[in-house]
């Protein structure tokens, strides 16, 4: 059990809002559009997860995401806006999506107390469409109705509510102030249910087969097809009893405190949730971040195991090989939007269960180069796809018979002055009621041993069975 400090009064003027909004309607009058209005306030330090968990349902759109050891989270609850495409264009229709409803923001925060923006949540899948039953859209973006940023010394809550000229004012205020009490009285205590369940599991792409499909590959960059390919395995889960998603992203976040944790959901039922430690894109102020990551080795169970693991990972010529493709790519691919990215020196992310190359990319992005437009060419990099990207896609589609999914594509937000972070959504689950499916992957190049990647993929698998308990 969390017991945190309860929140206790906000300070927002429900009068001078209400004169707010008047002007705000009268817009949208004049412009005959409806306007968006975005509320930041200031509320005691909470868990957004618990905010979440009173607050979030299954029939809306909703997003969560945390890095515990940045101490940073987020909750995005329920649409005020929201965009659901397929297709090849879905980054240009998402960024249009999120200009068009920009320039109909307006910001109840006369004394520009808060900077922390309105976000709109995003994500995509793997492959520019997805299969007709795969239960969510090849691009998502949303603009929440409820928005939570807690970071090391504040929390912020936003309200954005959608104002046209029908819009009943005097009856909208009472509702606000009665939805913001609720919110900030939410009892910032839990109780994890005892959730014991036996689960099943099987593999869809079944092991054996998996083990064939990296040796036809090995084969296939023998003959210089291609230099990289990552090949994924899914694994069905299924439990007597619903899985818990609170308790999963809980379990996720205290297993996994260097990771990304990410919860989305698509209004139906179905959430998708995971453990990331890859950072695909984060932008503030214009600064560039990117994480190359790519190799990887078990932690040791003792310290000098652990030591030199960790030795054998800086010096194996296959795993620099296989994390080397990945830089060159992103430094490419930057260099085609006119950035210009300063490598920094190569180093060890050790997680809880695992630990991987990685090589921070920085730079400094000009002013009109949008962040989806940088995750439109990144995406898919060689640490989930390979190289040559097309014939690597080609592969995967061919090899792997399981829809990816969201599984290793882009999932994060973006704000109206686009700061923006989006990680790659590896290590995750599909969840749908009592049913699971588990994805996992591992880079194969020359050299790759099958039966050590086959090792790779069951640890990441294992820990993300270990957090649907
Ligand atoms: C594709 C995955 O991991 C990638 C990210 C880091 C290290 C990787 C590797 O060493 O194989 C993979 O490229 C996954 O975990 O599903």
């Amino acid at each position: 059990m969390q017991v945190l400090p309860r929140p206790t009064n906000i300070s927002l003027d429900y009068k001078e809002l209400y004169q707010f909004l008047l002007a705000c309607q009268q817009k949208s009058l004049l412009k005959n559009k409806r306007q968006f209005i975005s509320i930041p306030i200031a509320i005691e330090q909470v868990d957004p997860l618990i905010i979440f968990e009173n607050l979030a349902k299954q029939e809306q759109l909703n997003f969560y995401f945390e890095n515990k050891g940045k101490q940073e989270a987020i909750a995005a609850i329920d649409a005020v806006a929201q965009l659901q495409i397929e297709g090849k264009n879905r980054f240009s229709k998402v960024q249009n999506f999120i200009k068009t409803c920009t320039e109909d923001i307006i910001i109840f925060d006369k004394l520009n107390k808060f900077t922390t923006e309105p976000r709109f949540f995003c994500s995509f899948s793997f492959f520019d469409t997805t299969e007709a039953d795969y239960p969510f859209a090849a691009a998502t973006v949303f603009l929440p109705c409820w928005q939570i940023v807690r970071d090391s010394d504040r929390t912020i809550l936003i309200a954005n509510i959608a104002i046209d000229p029908n819009t009943n004012l005097p009856a909208l205020i009472p509702q606000l102030k009665s939805d913001i009490s609720k919110i900030v009285t939410i009892e910032q205590q839990t109780n994890k249910y005892s959730f014991s369940h036996n689960l099943h599991t099987k593999d869809i792409a079944d092991t054996k087969k998996l083990q064939q499909t990296i040796l036809a590959a090995l084969t296939s960059i023998r003959a210089g097809q291609l230099n990289k390919i990552v090949l994924a395995q899914a694994l069905n889960v299924w439990s007597a009893k619903d899985f818990s998603l609170y308790n999963s992203l809980d379990n996720l976040r205290q297993n996994h405190p260097n990771c990304y944790i990410f919860s989305i959901s698509n209004s139906k039922g179905q959430n998708f949730i995971g453990a990331s430690p890859e950072r695909l894109i984060s932008i503030s102020d214009r600064k560039l971040e990117i994480d190359a990551l790519a190799g990887s080795a078990p932690r040791g169970k003792t310290a000098i195991a652990d030591k030199q693991l960790a030795n054998q990972l800086l010096n194996s010529d296959k795993e620099k090989r296989e994390h080397k493709v990945v830089i060159d790519f992103i430094t490419q691919h930057l260099n085609q939007l006119g950035i210009k990215p300063q490598i920094l020196a190569p180093r060890l992310r050790q997680l809880a269960n695992i630990q991987h190359l990685w090589t921070p990319i920085e730079a400094k992005i000009p002013h009109n180069v949008h962040p989806l437009e940088i995750v439109a060419q990144l995406h898919p990099t060689p640490a989930v796809a390979g190289e040559t990207r097309d014939i690597a896609c080609q592969q995967i589609r061919h090899y792997e018979n399981f829809e990816r999914g969201l599984y290793a594509a882009p999932i994060g937000w973006i704000d109206t002055q686009n700061n923006s972070e989006f990680i790659v959504g590896i290590r995750s689950a599909l969840i749908d009621r009592n049913r699971a499916i588990l994805y996992a992957g591992a880079g194969i190049v020359a050299g790759s041993d099958p039966a050590k990647e086959l090792a790779e993929i069951q640890l990441k698998l294992q820990a993300l069975l270990k957090a649907l308990t």
